[in-house]
């Protein structure tokens, strides 16, 4: 691995030089073959745990990495926290991989930094295997992530609300700059940094946008708008709830990060959220659009100084384009709904026939994905077709007419379908009993079968019924924590 670290060409006020702190006795509990070999891993290297252990836990450094922790603040819940920064994260630098393409990689749980606050810099292994599993999921559905090519157990104790094993986990990114990175400057009124900050992001993840200033400004907000729509709608997609949406959690990259709280919906309902932080449901899976538009105002505020001496001008400018959001938005998710129940495009009263199902599946607490599945299947299948037509009544009669209208044979819409519809999804019960079984005996395989099956969910495969099946309770009591 080659490092590079163009973040440090930025001023010190962005980042603090903070090497990881060294851990016990690092063992390597999970390495992902296909990320390490995209980001040309030497073999060697690639077959000596011993030695993935010592560097992907902090203890060595490889040639050319310069750690840095860097400087962020947030929005969190709602309420601005002007400082967090990695409190318990490295950045070791930046490598290309094979195909060009620049990669931040991290540690987290690597040790105290200047924004530690009061915590202790650390992970337990249980979040760092939830990262895991829950990114490597998502890359295979193919929703924008970060993604994770480590996980270290580091032989020490971590203290939470009971002692657990401690691990560090490595994190893969196009980038780790988030709105919070710019927060932290615009509430420092720093714009140099701010002007700097956006140079770099442009550079970075927005390289075709062009113009001067302050017209480039523009273009970054609308583009960071865009492939923020293109994420959340994915994320409804596969009924992913993020849990925490907070601005210090939001990329300029436009992938999913921060694995923290989330969590699969299972039967649909717009108000599920499992977070035992979120007791007001901010962040249920229904209410990710309306704040990721909140979020993008955080941004867009940030950017106000930028495009004119005098903030208050461009306030109209930048609330049209904020306004516009849902709109833009509601016409990607229409598109997206319509690619999951087959129609090649949206016409007028599709929502109507989208928003039918949704009433249906959430009155009769239907499993989200299944339903979707099982509707995929019977377009081949007439033992499933009888079934779901029967759950589904009238609306399946209306469905039916509209794909008949459409015209495309079964097998096209079927396959349009299954590109919507994921056979497997990353179930809450079991990445539970996953992470169960890791940190109770440090034993991998479960793990391991259940990434083999996640790594290609639209396939029904050996092993994927064992992972298919709903909980016993509906998931009614299940919660998810920060893991702080
Ligand atoms: N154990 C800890 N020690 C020190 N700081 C922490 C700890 N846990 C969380 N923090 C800090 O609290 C803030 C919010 O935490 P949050 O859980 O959103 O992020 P995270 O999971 O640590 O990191 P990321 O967003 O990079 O995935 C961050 O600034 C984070 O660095
Ligand atoms: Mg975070």
């Amino acid at each position: 691995m080659n490092f590079i670290n163009s973040y440090l060409q930025l001023k010190e006020i962005f980042y603090e030089k903070i090497r990881p702190s060294t851990v016990a006795n690092p063992q390597l509990l999970l390495w992902n073959s296909a990320v390490a070999q995209q980001l040309m891993v030497g073999e060697e290297l690639a077959h000596d745990p011993t030695a993935l252990a010592a560097i992907f836990s902090g203890n060595e450094l490889l040639p050319g990495s310069e750690p840095v922790a860097t400087a962020y603040a947030g929005h969190q819940f709602g309420h601005f926290v002007p400082q967090l920064g990695d409190g318990r994260a490295h950045l070791l630098g930046e490598v290309v991989d094979l195909a060009g393409k620049r990669w931040d990689i991290q540690l987290k749980g690597s040790g105290p930094t200047s924004f530690s606050r009061n915590g202790d810099g650390r992970c337990a292994v249980g979040p760092a295997v939830r990262e895991f599993i829950m990114s490597e999921a998502m890359h295979a559905l193919g929703v924008p992530t970060t993604r994770c090519l480590a996980v270290v157990t580091t032989g020490e104790t971590v203290y939470r609300d009971t002692p657990l094993p401690g691990a560090v986990v490595t994190r893969v990114a196009s980038s780790h700059l988030r709105v919070g990175t710019f927060e932290y400057f615009a509430a420092r009124g720093n714009h140099e940094a701010l002007k700097a900050l956006c140079h770099y992001v442009i550079e970075r993840h927005y390289p075709e946008l062009e113009g001067g200033e302050p017209v480039l400004y523009l273009a970054l907000l609308d583009q960071v708008i865009e492939r923020q729509i293109e994420l959340v709608v994915e994320w409804m997609r596969v009924g992913f709830i993020h849990g925490v949406m907070n601005t210090d959690n939001t990329a300029l990259s436009g992938e999913t990060i921060d694995y923290g709280p989330c969590a699969m919906m299972g039967a649909y309902d717009p108000q599920t959220v499992y977070s035992s932080i979120d007791a007001m449901g901010r962040y249920a899976f229904g209410n990710q659009p309306k704040i990721l538009q909140w979020n993008m105002s955080r941004f867009a505020e940030c950017l106000l100084p930028l495009l004119d001496d005098d903030p208050t001008k461009p306030v109209k400018l930048v609330e049209l384009i904020i306004d516009e959001l849902p709109r833009r938005f509601e016409q990607h998710y229409l598109e997206m709904m319509a690619g999951k129940l087959g129609l090649s495009a949206c016409k007028t009263g599709d929502n109507q026939l989208i928003d039918e199902l949704l009433d249906h599946l959430k009155e009769h607490s239907f499993d989200y994905t299944l339903t979707f599945d099982r509707l995929t299947k019977s377009q081949s299948c007439e033992v499933v077709a009888g079934q779901v037509s029967q759950e589904l009544g009238v609306w399946w009669d209306r469905w039916r007419n509209r794909l008949d209208e459409q015209g495309d044979d079964p097998q096209t819409v079927q396959q349009r379908m299954r590109q919507h519809n994921p056979v497997v999804i990353p179930r809450n019960h079991h990445v539970e009993a996953a992470i169960r079984e890791c940190e109770q005996t440090g034993k991998t395989e479960l793990v391991e079968k259940f990434l083999q099956v996640l790594r290609s969910p639209y396939k029904d495969q050996e092993h994927t019924a064992e992972f298919q099946d709903l909980p016993a309770d509906g998931d009614r009591y299940y919660q998810t924590f920060c893991g702080t």
